[in-house]
């Protein structure tokens, strides 16, 4: 088998940041050359492409990863992680060249999203190691989603489906999908367990964060920090159209948690059952399923270049 712990494999979605990776490829491919980083690549050809892609870089030993995408093609990077058995989890490091719309995951980094910076940071070869969200779907086949930045469900979800299918819009989509979802949203009934606390009743979103920012820049759940084994939970409770509209600043300056409505926690575990409705459940803004479900953290499991 080919020993390739040195060298670096770099996966590249073509389609991210509205097929912009594709052109930006052969100048990125360049300046790693230029900065001497031995590398192999491949394009991502199919949705979800980048977990299968990562086992098999695993497969051949390559323990250094870059990404070269958006905050989607990170978290199935991360899932491919999560879901191998060649290394330790936190013992594979994973560099990141953002090209995606809303790159919200590198900005708690302060990682640029301008390639050279990027990859000069990669270069520095600084590695912090942070935790994971794991979700469990309590009905149903589905094996586990793991998430590296925030995961939701509820108007949070429902904006996400939005927002899939008006990405050549840019950082706006974000804006403009909440926009569009607060006409055809209704909020739903849930049921939260979290600290040994049940909290019932309608609810506009559940928002489970480990870092600060989503949404293209929304800071929605309270003070993250995505080292301390714990998740950040927002609870908005049963606002309504008035309210998301008045409050829509807060959304964006981190305030939206002080709102009446909003209750948050600290919590390394919570459990989510739906009454009637199952909203859309998404994970790092990829829309991942439906049901109930439970959520753990899985302590100190991500390393990255940063
Ligand atoms: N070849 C492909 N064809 C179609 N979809 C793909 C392909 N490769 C990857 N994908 C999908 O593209 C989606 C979006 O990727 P990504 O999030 O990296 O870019 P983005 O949406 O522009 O960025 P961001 O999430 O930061 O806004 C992911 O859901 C991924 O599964």
């Amino acid at each position: 088998m080919k020993l390739a712990l040195k060298k670096w494999f770099v996966i590249v979605n073509p389609t991210s940041g509205n097929n912009t990776a594709k052109k930006l490829w052969p100048e990125i491919k360049r300046l790693l050359t230029h900065y001497e980083f031995d590398v192999d690549y491949a394009f991502t050809e199919y949705e979800r492409h980048s977990i299968k892609l990562t086992h098999k870089a695993l497969e051949l030993h390559y323990k250094n990863i870059i990404c070269v995408g958006g905050d989607g093609t990170l978290h199935n990077i991360v899932n491919g992680i999560m879901t191998q058995n060649y290394f330790p989890t936190s013992e594979i490091y994973v560099g990141v060249i953002p090209i995606g719309t809303g790159n919200d995951w590198v900005r708690t980094f302060k990682i640029s999203s301008h390639i050279e910076s990027a990859i000069k940071t990669i270069k520095k070869g600084h590695v912090l190691t942070q935790d994971i969200g794991m979700i469990n779907f309590i009905t149903g086949t589905n094996s586990p989603e793991y998430f590296i930045n925030l995961a939701g469900t509820g108007f949070d979800g429902f904006v996400v489906s939005k927002v899939a299918k008006m990405k050549y819009l840019g950082k706006v989509a974000y804006l403009i999908g909440a926009l569009v979802s607060l006409f055809s949203f209704k909020n739903f009934n849930s049921k939260v367990t979290v600290n040994n606390e049940n909290v019932s009743g309608k609810t506009l979103m559940i928002l489970i964060g480990l870092c600060k920012y989503s949404g293209g820049g929304m800071q929605l759940t309270d003070n993250p920090n995505p080292f301390d084994g714990k998740f950040d939970v927002s609870i908005a409770q049963n606002l309504n159209k008035f309210e998301i509209i008045k409050n829509i600043p807060k959304l964006f300056n981190g305030k939206i948690t002080h709102y009446k409505k909003v209750k948050t926690y600290k919590t390394s575990r919570l459990k989510v059952v739906f009454k009637n409705t199952l909203p859309f459940v998404q994970a790092d803004g990829e829309l991942i399923s439906e049901g109930n479900f439970e959520v753990k953290i899985i302590e100190k499991a991500f390393s990255f270049y940063g």
